[in-house]
């Protein structure tokens, strides 16, 4: 039976770390601060907002979150951007994503300072991340590394394969695991014979954005899954496709209409040794690590 690698677990594990960081940073008259800007009214950031709010809350920190009007122009969020760069109690500036179209998301995202650039996504922190510096690395891919870690699966020498090429999962995922001294290969629509390649993985980590498309073939036995993917799925036929005969599955598909599922697909996660289930796993990690880049370019700002 493959191990199930519990994200509330490990999540938890890393906010009381972070808890006892403010707690020093208390002690010192310091306190974090977190501005999340969430523009207009994404259904599907509602609840990750209010998560993100929340938890900066219960772990003591200043907690700010601005909510633009969704007919917000560029320039108005540029302004906003600079406030908060110059704000004294601000340490980490969150923008959620996505955007409505007519703000230019690339020339906003480059405007935050990035110190305060706690999501990771800015070029400067890209380039000090790649370039082995001092950097705040994006949450995703930085909570691959935690469940990794505190989970005691070795990536030094391991083979870690990486389905997915974006600049805020599989990019940066791929970086870290290589300098965890793992061997790393990425992977994208272009690669020829995927399976043969993700069967060579001993993590796999999948960050493709597509339900279920890590099948069963293409996992070495007692591989680590890592499923990035997070896939609502609405309809009878896809629902059947990844949980026919899921009691708990089915439960949750009749009480909600939709289910999640990762770009793994389940019976793909019978062949691994351990795996970070959806949800439950990675999406929890990503909350938690924000919070611990938020400490960090507390510490990092006010040179502590
Ligand atoms: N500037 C910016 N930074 C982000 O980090 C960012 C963003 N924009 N836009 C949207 C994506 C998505 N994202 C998630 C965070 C938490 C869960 C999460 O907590 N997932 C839970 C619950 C999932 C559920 O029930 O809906 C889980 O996987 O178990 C998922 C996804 C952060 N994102
Ligand atoms: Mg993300």
């Amino acid at each position: 039976m493959p191990k199930v690698l519990d994200g509330a677990t490990i999540a938890a594990e890393i906010k009381q770390d972070v808890a006892e960081e403010v707690k020093a940073l208390a002690a010192r008259g310091v306190k974090p601060g977190l501005a999340v800007v969430q523009v207009g009214h994404v259904p599907a950031s509602e609840i990750y907002v209010r998560n993100k709010v929340q938890t900066s809350k219960e772990l003591g920190f200043l907690s700010e979150h601005i909510t633009p009007a969704e007919t917000v122009t560029t320039e108005e969020m540029l302004a906003l951007i600079a406030t908060l760069n110059a704000r004294e109690d601000i340490d980490g500036i969150l923008v959620q994503l996505p955007l409505p179209k007519q703000v230019d998301a690339k020339v906003l995202l480059d405007a935050i300072a990035p110190e305060k650039d706690v999501d990771g996504f800015h070029p400067v922190n890209a380039g000090r991340l790649q370039a082995g510096r001092q950097a705040l690395a994006p949450c995703t891919p930085a909570g691959v590394i935690e469940i990794l870690k505190r989970s005691g699966i070795p990536i030094s020498g391991a083979n870690a394969v990486v389905v997915g090429r974006s600049d805020i999962v599989g990019k940066p995922a791929a970086m870290l695991l290589l300098h965890e001294n793992a061997t790393v290969t990425i992977c994208h629509s272009k690669t020829r014979d995927l399976g043969a390649v993700t069967r060579q993985a001993d993590i796999l980590v999948a960050a493709i954005g597509r339900p279920g498309f890590i099948t069963p073939d293409m996992v070495k036995p007692g591989a680590t899954i890592i499923d990035v993917g997070i896939n609502r799925i609405d309809t009878r036929e896809e629902f059947d496709k990844f949980f026919k005969g899921n009691d708990k599955r089915e439960a949750a598909f009749a009480k909600r209409g939709s289910v999640l599922v990762g770009d793994v697909h389940p019976a793909a996660f019978e062949v691994s040794g351990a795996y970070t289930p959806v949800p439950g796993g990675v999406g929890l990690l990503t909350i938690a690590m924000l919070m611990a880049n938020t400490v960090r370019a507390a510490k990092i700002r006010r040179g502590m």
